[in-house]
């Protein structure tokens, strides 16, 4: 098993990583260790360690590097580990992983497999990737890219509700044009998710279920900083989804649209639109609680 290792949180960071080995240890896995040096590095040595044949490779992280390694095993037959290090790690509430070092060192020693169904981002610039999670164009692509990473090791998740309310007076709110299996649908903001959960264990999608294929795409009709505003504290009363002008469609393909949008991929900024959603060619195993 290799563990490509986010270090840049820092100290606390590096001591779970320490208690997660010596649970592997104990178990009589004997893991080793990649740390990585930039963004976009775990995808390379994920994709080296998928050619040499490994096993497992686990991401340890937050949902951005877990994703850099989701795409660097794609189409190979390696399987994802999830050891949830990150400020908010929504994957892990998504597939039940643990997020206590230990416990979820566990998954990785006595888990099970299962498939996941990733989703592909292809961009006008030629670029592709892939999502576990969900694609957002909009505005919470916007509070992504703006959000200070300092203020995020300082103050965790907080950083995004104060990068939030900061958008609400800043965000011209842009139509976003989504292509869904090719009907239009206008919306101020759209989430094209596999998830249920979003921003941590708070209902987007209720309907969606891990390892299906398609998408489940959430229309925000309303633009402007009250409707926003609104939608942004109904999401941790779990009110979101019945909340007036959010509508939700299944989709099997999407694209995405919109002069001055930016887009976020599972909570990294991912670049402007437009942008062609659909499955992954093949399924992701992935290791889960027994
Ligand atoms: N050594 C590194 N130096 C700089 N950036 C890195 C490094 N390793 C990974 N990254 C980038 O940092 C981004 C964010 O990292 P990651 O998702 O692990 O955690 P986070 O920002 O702490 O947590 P969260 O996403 O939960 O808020 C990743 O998408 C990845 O591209």
């Amino acid at each position: 098993m290799l563990i490509i290792f986010n270090p840049t949180a820092g100290p606390t960071r590096r001591r779970n990583m320490t208690r997660i080995l010596s649970v592997l240890l104990e178990q009589g896995i004997q893991a080793e260790l990649a740390t990585t040096a930039h963004a976009g590095h775990a995808e390379e040595i994920a994709r080296e360690a998928a050619r040499e044949g490994r096993r497992v490779v686990a991401a340890a992280g937050g949902d951005g590097t877990i994703a850099e390694v989701a795409s660097g095993l794609a189409g190979s037959g390696t399987a994802l580990g999830i050891l949830p290090l990150g400020t908010v790690n929504v994957l892990a509430c998504e597939l039940g992983i643990p997020r206590t070092p230990e416990r979820a060192a566990m998954v990785l020693a006595q888990g099970r497999m299962a498939a996941l169904r990733p989703g592909m981002a292809r961009f006008a610039d030629g670029r592709t990737r892939l999502f576990l999670q969900m694609l957002g164009a909009g505005f919470d692509a916007a509070v992504v890219a703006e959000l200070s990473l300092p203020l995020k090791r300082q103050i965790g998740r907080g950083a995004y509700v104060w990068q939030t309310v900061r958008q609400l007076s800043a965000y011209r709110f842009p139509p976003v044009t989504a292509w869904i299996d090719g009907k239009a649908e206008v919306a101020a903001s759209v989430v094209v998710t596999k998830n249920r959960f979003y921003a941590g264990r708070y209902e987007l999608a209720p309907e969606a279920l891990p390892g299906e294929e398609g998408f489940h795409v959430v229309l925000f009709r309303r633009s402007g900083a009250l409707a926003t505003a609104l939608y942004g504290a109904a999401l941790p009363l779990n009110l979101l989804p019945r909340m007036a002008g959010v509508e939700i469609r299944r989709a099997k393909a999407v694209r995405l649209e919109g002069p001055a949008a930016l887009a976020q991929m599972d909570g990294d900024p991912a670049g402007a639109l437009p942008v062609e959603i659909d499955d992954a060619p093949g399924p992701l195993r992935v290791l889960l609680p027994p």
